[in-house]
């Protein structure tokens, strides 16, 4: 499996549109060459601290035995994967990590399975959440912002070429890798879909109004989600963000888009903001034929060097202190507790495809 993000050098449009389906083409071929993870659990790897716990998992720093390269492995109990229903989403998960390959996203280096878990190892990205960095700054002044919007831009560029939904964008899936550059994590509610769908699925405050009233939805949902992680980017709070969090109230403001803009905003990041967080999706801009591009013309972004950013060429606003692969200090102390370790194999039939 190739462990490199991309072999391309960006250079202009014209290229960036063969190169983007050149990229379909060689996704296509992952996605559709998909292969059983063995039983060799983490034999090949030697754990050396936990990195994050999910929702669902804990995530390790591994080192693998052969080599000095250091991975993040996504550990999951296949128990809680079946008692909270999320069998489906991690065989997607595996699915979109296999075939993408994009300069922004994460993706899968190699996957194991054992009686009791699966493993999906990953790049290690070691500069902590944007999330944790976000929560610290309070605030990003708007060239700040628009360096991590441009490449979370060209991540859903990528995506929606690809037919990918991503559906679950916020600080919390973005890492930052050594460099100061992002990376998107956590493809579990991705969806590969030529149209329209209506699953229920996302986190709360980043839900388009189409989600939250259960109504058919296409790939503009992930520019809404685009609007709103700007807009907190530069407010340092999320724009239906309630006190208390009272989810209902929460969506009623959502579906009739009742949010404070901030009189410190300029005109230009007023403007994307509205032009993204539309309720009516004909409206969204996003939404055309041409929709990233669309997005990448707006004025906020006048000046972005896209193939500087691309080519990771242009200069961090901030770069995360890294002393070597096993410094910690961007991440929280976790614990690590293993509560399973049977003798039979847990659920081999719904897991078999993994
Ligand atoms: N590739 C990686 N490199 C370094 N740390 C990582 C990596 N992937 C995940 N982590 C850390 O582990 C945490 C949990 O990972 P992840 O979000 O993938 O788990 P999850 O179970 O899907 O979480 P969620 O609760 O968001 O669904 C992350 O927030 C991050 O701090």
């Amino acid at each position: 499996m190739s462990q490199h993000t991309s072999q391309y050098v960006f250079n202009s449009k014209e290229d960036y549109n063969v190169i983007l389906d050149n990229m379909s083409r060689e996704f296509e071929e992952r996605w559709n060459h998909q292969t059983q993870s063995p039983y060799t659990n983490l034999e090949n790897y030697i754990t050396r601290a936990v990195l994050g716990n999910g929702s669902f998992g804990t995530v390790m720093l591994v080192r693998e035995k052969s080599g000095k390269n250091y991975y993040a492995a996504k550990m999951m109990s296949k128990e809680d994967l079946v008692r909270l229903k999320q069998v489906a989403h991690v065989h997607n998960e595996k699915h979109v990590l296999n075939a993408a390959r994009f300069p922004f996203l994460i993706y899968l280096v190699d996957s194991t399975k054992c009686f009791d878990y699966l493993y999906l190892i990953l790049p290690l990205v070691n500069g902590g959440e944007l999330f944790s960095y976000h929560r610290r700054v309070r605030k990003f002044n708007e060239k700040h912002a628009r360096f991590y919007a441009a490449q979370v831009a060209l991540a859903l560029e990528y995506m929606h070429k690809m037919h990918l939904m991503y559906r679950d964008l916020k600080p919390e899936n973005i890492l930052l890798d050594q460099r100061g550059y992002i990376k998107i994590t956590d493809f579990g509610f991705t969806k590969r879909v030529d149209g329209r769908t209506s699953t229920l699925c996302g986190t709360p405050e980043y839900l388009a109004p189409e989600i939250v009233q259960l109504r058919p939805y296409n790939k503009s949902v992930d520019w809404w989600a685009f609007g709103i992680l700007v807009y907190e980017f530069v407010a340092g709070r999320s724009p239906f963000a309630i006190h208390n969090r009272d989810v209902i109230l929460m969506y009623s403001k959502i579906c009739i888009c009742d949010y404070k803009m901030p009189s410190y905003f300029t005109s230009q990041l007023r403007s994307l903001v509205e032009s993204l967080m539309q309720v009516d999706t004909s409206k969204r801009l996003g939404n055309s034929n041409d929709g990233s591009s669309d997005v990448k013309s707006h004025p906020w972004f006048q000046g972005v060097d896209w193939f500087g950013i691309l080519n990771q060429e242009v200069t961090a606003p901030y770069q995360p202190t890294i002393s070597g692969a096993e410094d910690l200090s961007n991440f929280e102390n976790f614990e690590f507790k293993d509560r399973y370790k049977s003798r039979i194999n847990r659920h081999p039939e719904l897991f078999a495809n993994f």
